[in-house]
């Protein structure tokens, strides 16, 4: 196949290169001698320059994308390799998320030079998460934790742990295996206390839409599997209308017909929640995500957003 190279478009942090090289790297195993040459193409988004606020203050998850999404839809590059996590439920017009590699582990991990487990640390010891998500489910847990906002890399955080500004962190598992580092991980946590973040795990490939092209490269590598569920948890998260001030766990699992969905909204100090779960035809995992997303917020009421 005699084509113009593609062009792939990636933060430059060493996860979203790490993401970026399996992209490649698979679509050249599924391709073998027909792949297309591919370009791997680093852009620097304005969230990379602001280090220092949780992303919650600063203008959410956008900031991670904008630039990316620019270069897109101005072809300067034809496929965009992202944290499914990190994505914002509304994209720009004229373009999808709508391709996944097969989820990675959805569980987070405890890491922490001095304390073997969550349950050990003692009363007063600082965990340092920027996550609002990981922020709640810690005091949930543990109310006499103290937690601290701590942003950056994974490798921007394991050092600040060295440098002794928090006891411990909490990373996400699939993340420190894509990266070569599970060996970090203290305890992997369950997820019976940690429900992950909608998207965890799942690298997601933002294309332009109707590109049939770029469609047709992807399809081997696609997996249907983490579509439904990511299908599913981006429905949920959009009927929450996104709130990036709301702490917020939603999991899909799916099965060979069906996928069940759990969801959690928790107040920042962890003192409240409220829980919901459906299970539905794969066909309709949007449907199921959006009905659990809107039960979560019925039961929260008009306060519990409010007055966060
Ligand atoms: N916000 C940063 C981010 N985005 C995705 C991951 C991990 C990999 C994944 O969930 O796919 C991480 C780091 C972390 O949470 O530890």
């Amino acid at each position: 196949m005699q084509t113009n190279p593609v062009r792939l478009g990636t933060r430059g942090s060493p996860l979203a290169l790490a993401q970026a090289h399996e992209v490649r790297d698979r679509l050249a195993a599924a391709w073998g001698a027909d792949a297309p040459a591919i370009e791997i193409v680093v852009i620097r988004t304005s969230g990379d320059r602001i280090l220092d606020r949780p992303l919650s203050e600063v203008g959410g998850k956008g900031l991670f994308t904008k630039e990316i999404e620019d270069a897109l839809l101005a072809g300067d590059i034809d496929l965009a390799v992202h944290s499914s996590k990190d994505m914002p439920t509304v994209l720009p017009d004229g373009l999808v998320l709508d391709h996944f590699l097969p989820r990675e582990d959805v569980r987070d991990v405890f890491v922490s030079r001095r304390y073997a487990s969550l349950a050990e640390m003692p009363a007063g010891a600082v965990v340092g998460t920027a996550s609002l998500r990981r922020q709640a489910l810690v005091k949930r847990l543990r109310p006499d934790l103290e937690v601290v906002t701590y942003r950056g890399n994974v490798q921007t955080r394991l050092r600040k742990l060295d440098e002794g500004e928090a006891d411990a962190t909490l990373l996400a598992l699939a993340g420190l295996k894509r990266l070569g580092m599970v060996d970090v991980a203290t305890d992997v946590l369950p997820l019976s206390d940690f429900p992950p973040a909608v998207g965890q795990g799942a690298i997601g490939i933002e294309t332009r839409a109707g590109d049939a092209r770029v469609a047709g490269l992807l399809a081997p590598i696609h997996d249907a599997d983490t579509a439904v569920a990511l299908a599913a948890e981006r429905a949920l998260l959009a009927a929450l209308d996104g709130s990036c001030r709301t702490p917020i766990a939603g999991h899909a699992k799916v099965s060979a017909a069906t996928v069940h969905l759990s969801g959690l909204i928790l107040t920042p100090d962890g003192a409240v929640e409220h829980v919901a779960s459906g299970t539905a035809a794969r066909a309709n995992a949007a449907d199921l995500g959006r009905h659990v997303g809107e039960r979560l917020k019925a039961l929260g009421g008009p306060d519990f957003f409010a007055g966060l």
